[in-house]
């Protein structure tokens, strides 16, 4: 089949923008599977162009993230073009040139889904630009993003916004979206980073029974109350966690004393992702309050529930960007 439109008109055409939420996975019992999106964003514009590779980074791990090919983004938007290809039965290949522009925001490697962003943003990027795009439905960006991330629990919200529940069924992964009626959350965002794949190299192959229920029945509570709004003493237990943040806390003693001395006055605090970072679901009135006490060293971030994932902007009349 042949694409109704080739790369050179793309080119010709304007570039994408689209806008991606941070995540936070886990809220404490639900590992690999709950993940809220969150109101702060990382911005990447996307050109084709006639040749070349440019890469204009501001803002967060603008040291640190890969350069040209190597760079997250250009890996995801050159899988998402192949598969489009493949899909939709188009031989379109790469473009021949790449031009992007990235407003980095969310902190790298430190539990707020910045690699599920950038890979977000590189799949609805390529479904934009591509003239097959369509071909690539909202399953098939959830089964790419999850591939190329390895867990399915902060691509889910970074697409959908909101609450979501992810798995990995006979079909691949999949997830369901709810909206939680939470008000404000606060993220204490140290300085130290933490790589996820090093803290998943710090869990256990198996765990003991007791740890395994106790933290089903967490993550079933853990949805009741967040869907329903249930009060800040059921959200404490239900944020309870024994799977995960114990084995991690040698990588992040500070994050892991933290979340102990919140918890311990009745605030519930847990590891944002992988950590470091610590979120905890409480009132802009308290947050005040606990800043004070927690000490330096600690970015403070109230943030809310980002309502939509990630998303093409347009711009302010409207037209197509
Ligand atoms: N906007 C981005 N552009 C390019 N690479 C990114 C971007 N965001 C994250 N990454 C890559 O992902 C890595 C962080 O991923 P990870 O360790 O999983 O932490 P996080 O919890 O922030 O997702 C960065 O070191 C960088 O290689
Ligand atoms: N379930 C994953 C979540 C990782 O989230 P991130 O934001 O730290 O990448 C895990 O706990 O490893």
């Amino acid at each position: 089949m042949t694409a109704d439109r080739d790369w050179a008109e793309v080119a010709a055409g304007p570039p994408v923008t689209v806008r991606a939420p941070a995540t936070s996975a886990n809220l404490g019992p639900g590992f690999d599977s709950l993940g809220l999106a969150l109101t702060l964003y990382d911005d990447v514009e996307v050109a084709v162009t006639s040749g070349g590779l440019a890469i204009e980074v501001d803002g967060e791990g603008a040291e640190v993230a890969g350069r040209g090919e190597r760079h997250l983004i250009v890996q995801v938007l050159r899988r998402a073009f192949g598969l489009l290809d493949e899909l939709a039965g188009t031989d379109l290949g790469q473009p021949p040139g790449l031009r992007l522009r990235c407003a980095n925001r969310i902190p790298h490697s430190r539990g707020l889904g910045s690699s599920s962003a950038a890979i977000v943003a590189g799949i609805v990027a390529a479904r934009h630009l591509h003239p097959a795009g369509a071909a690539l439905d909202d399953a098939a960006a959830l089964r790419l993003a999850t591939e190329i991330e390895g867990h399915p629990d902060n691509v889910a919200p970074c697409l959908a916004g909101g609450l979501t529940i992810a798995w990995t069924g006979g079909t691949g992964p999949r997830s369901v979206r709810l909206e939680p009626r939470i008000g404000q959350v606060t993220a204490f965002v140290p300085e130290r980073r933490l790589a996820t794949e090093q803290a998943r190299g710090l869990l256990p192959g198996t765990v003991p029974h007791g740890d395994a229920a106790a933290n089903a029945g967490r993550a079933a509570l853990l949805i009741a109350a967040l869907a329903e709004g249930l009060g800040t003493d059921v959200l404490l237990d239900a944020t309870e966690d024994r799977l995960h943040q114990d084995y991690r806390a040698p990588a992040m003693p500070e994050s892991a004393e933290l979340v102990a001395r919140l918890r311990g006055k009745g605030v519930p605090a847990v590891i944002s992702g992988a950590g470091p970072t610590v979120l905890v679901f409480t009132s802009s009135a308290r947050v005040d309050s606990m800043s004070a006490e927690v000490g330096n060293g600690w970015h403070i971030h109230p943030l809310n529930v980002a309502p939509h994932g990630a998303r093409v902007q347009h711009d302010r009349s409207g037209a197509r960007p």
